[in-house]
This record gives structure tokens, C-alpha cells and sequence, in this order.
């Protein structure tokens, strides 16, 4: 079953007399329990198309459906008990949004109490699955950033969610710490089936999951799957079987409902196309072939 399903997603933010189109006709189907990686440049779309997703905030148009729910056509009611009961949210910095006197389990306990169900069992057991055991009666302002992290984990999944939400999440720890919160994500999506979308401009990071969906000018524009999967890998390194970095994963345009097709940059640039305005088509030998204008510049100023 899809969890997510969008299609020809707009987002337009209005500022003053501005529009910012951020999201421009967004397609991304995401199944249930799969872990996906979103990775593009500051500014592309990401954590806008995080928001559309956490119902944080509204799409302007296309479609939306999270777990068989029409986001778009939501009530506001709705909306907040989706927010509260479907997803759950990672940010960058989340140790910030705790309280630093309290210790990491008056931490999780209190949105419970604020929420009139504290459970001290649950919420024992919600650090447990962080691998916080040890460290529940420390001060929050007395653990590493890392640490911090997966406090927020703990805090994110106590509504049990259907989908989890990252955005950024290893963004202000280093490499190390990174690693295990990546380690720590991938273990709770394969032990709780959470499906799990991670915002990330860390390649390096994006590299460790199945899937990885490329988003440009507020569109998917490609998406890198992983010839095998990480676990498989891992248990490859462990035998002393060497891999070849560049083999791990496969890229692949998107290609969307309309036959739409996004051409790498680093391709039409390699070849002086950028700005080109028109390109031939054609089928050859099973394949489509793009062949080049013979006077490039010409085809710059084409209209
Ligand atoms: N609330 C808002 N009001 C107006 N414009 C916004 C708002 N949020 C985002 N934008 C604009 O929408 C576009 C996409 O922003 P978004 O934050 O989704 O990008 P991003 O890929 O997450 O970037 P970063 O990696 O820097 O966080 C940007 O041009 C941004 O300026």
C-alpha cells in the first residue's frame, strides 16, 4: 500500500505583493515502511514539501494523500488530529526545543502530561527504543547533542506515527553522532514499520538509504535506488567483500505523469546546452536520443 501519494504538488507562498512558487508540480510516491532520503539544494523545496507532508501547512494545489487521507481536502479539525495521531516530527536542532533543567524522561513524560495522559511506562519504554536507558535521569543539558537527538526521537514517536518526519535531523552533529542517528532511524523504521522520509543535504548520508529522491526547483527531478540494500552491504563488508563506491547506487530521471523529463545540469552544461531553449527528439534503436542544435547560440536566443 502507498502511504504517500502526491501528484502535481504546488505550494505558492504569498509575501507581500510576492509569490514564491516552492513547491512547482511535485510527483513522489512513497510505499508503507520504506525509509526515503530527500536531498537538493537550499532553497529547492524540501522541508516545504515536509510541511505539506506533516500537515503543518497546507498545499495550494494537486494532490496529497498520506495514508489513504486527502490532505488537501482535509477539515481544519481533521488536520490537527492527523497531525497529532499520524505523524511524527525530527528538526535539526530538536534538543533545543526541550528544557535543559528537566532530565530526558520528565522531558518525554511532559507532553504527555500537557496532553492529560501521562503513561511513566511508556515513556520508560520510549527511551528504551533510543538506546537511552542508561542515561533517563540526566539532565537533558548534560547530554550530548546526539543524545538531545534521540530524546526528540523518543518524544516524536510516543503517538506511535504512522510516518516519521526528518528534517535535517543530523544536521548540527558531527559524522559519528550522524551515523548513529541514521543507524537509529533505519533500526525503529525496520523494527516499528514507521514509514520514515528524511530531509538531508548530506550525500554522504543519503548514500546509507534504499532510496534517495532528488528534488530541483521544486520538483522531483531524480531519484538514486540502491542496486542493493544497505543491510545487504553491510553484511558484504563484514564477509571482506570489497565495494566499489560508485556502484552502490543507480540514478534515474524522474519522469513524470506527462512524459516530462529533467535533464541533469552537470549534462547540459557539459555540453555548453544550458539556456537552450529547444532540442531535438528522436527514437533510435529502442533508445531516446537528444541531439544537440548545430548552432548553439542561435538556440540560446530561440524564444
Ligand atoms: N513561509 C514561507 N514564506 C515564504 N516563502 C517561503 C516560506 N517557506 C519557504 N519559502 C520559500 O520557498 C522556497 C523553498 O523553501 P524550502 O525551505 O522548502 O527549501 P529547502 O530545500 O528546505 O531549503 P534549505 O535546505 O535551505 O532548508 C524558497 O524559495 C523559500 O524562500
Amino acid at each position: 500500500m502507498l502511504m504517500i501519494e502526491c501528484e502535481e504538488l504546488v505550494k505558492i507562498y504569498k509575501v507581500a505583493d510576492l509569490e514564491v512558487v516552492a513547491l512547482q508540480g511535485l510527483d513522489l510516491e512513497v510505499e508503507e515502511g520504506e525509509l526515503l532520503a530527500v536531498i537538493g539544494n537550499s532553497g529547492s523545496g524540501k522541508s516545504t514539501l515536509l510541511n505539506m507532508l506533516g500537515g503543518l501547512d497546507r498545499p495550494t494545489a494537486g494532490r496529497l494523500f498520506v495514508d489513504g487521507k486527502d490532505l488537501l481536502k482535509m477539515s481544519d479539525k481533521d488536520l490537527v488530529k492527523y497531525k497529532r495521531d499520524t505523524v511524527g516530527f525530527i528538526w535539526q536542532n530538536s534538543g533545543r526545543n526541550l528544557i535543559p533543567y528537566l532530565t530526558a524522561l520528565e522531558n518525554v513524560e511532559l507532553p504527555m502530561l500537557i496532553a492529560g495522559k501521562l503513561l511513566k511506562e511508556r515513556a520508560r519504554e520510549l527511551l528504551e527504543r533510543v538506546g537511552m536507558e542508561g542515561k533517563m535521569n540526566r539532565k537533558l543539558g548534560e547530554l550530548s547533542g546526539g543524545e538531545q537527538q534521540r530524546v526528540a526521537i523518543s518524544i516524536a514517536l510516543a503517538n506511535n506515527p504512522r510516518l516519521l518526519l526528518a528534517d535535517e535531523p543530523t544536521g548540527s552533529v558531527d559524522t559519528k553522532m550522524a551515523d548513529q542517528i541514521l543507524d537509529l532511524l533505519r533500526e525503529l523504521n525496520r523494527s516499528m514499520k514507521i514509514t520514515t522520509v528524511i530531509v538531508t543535504h548530506d550525500m554522504r548520508l543519503a548514500k546509507k538509504v534504499d532510496r534517495v529522491v532528488a528534488i530541483r526547483d521544486g520538483k522531483t527531478s531524480s531519484e538514486l535506488i540502491r542496486r542493493k540494500s544497505y543491510a545487504e552491504e553491510l553484511a558484504e563488508i563484514e564477509a571482506g567483500i570489497e565495494q566499489n563506491e560508485e556502484e552502490t547506487h543507480e540514478e534515474l530521471a524522474v519522469l513524470d505523469r506527462a512524459g516530462r523529463l529533467q535533464i541533469p545540469r552537470e549534462y547540459l552544461e557539459a555540453l555548453g546546452l544550458d539556456g537552450v531553449k529547444k532540442i531535438k527528439v528522436e527514437l533510435e534503436d529502442g533508445k531516446i536520443v537528444l541531439i544537440p542544435p548545430q548552432d548553439v547560440e542561435e538556440a540560446k536566443k530561440d524564444a
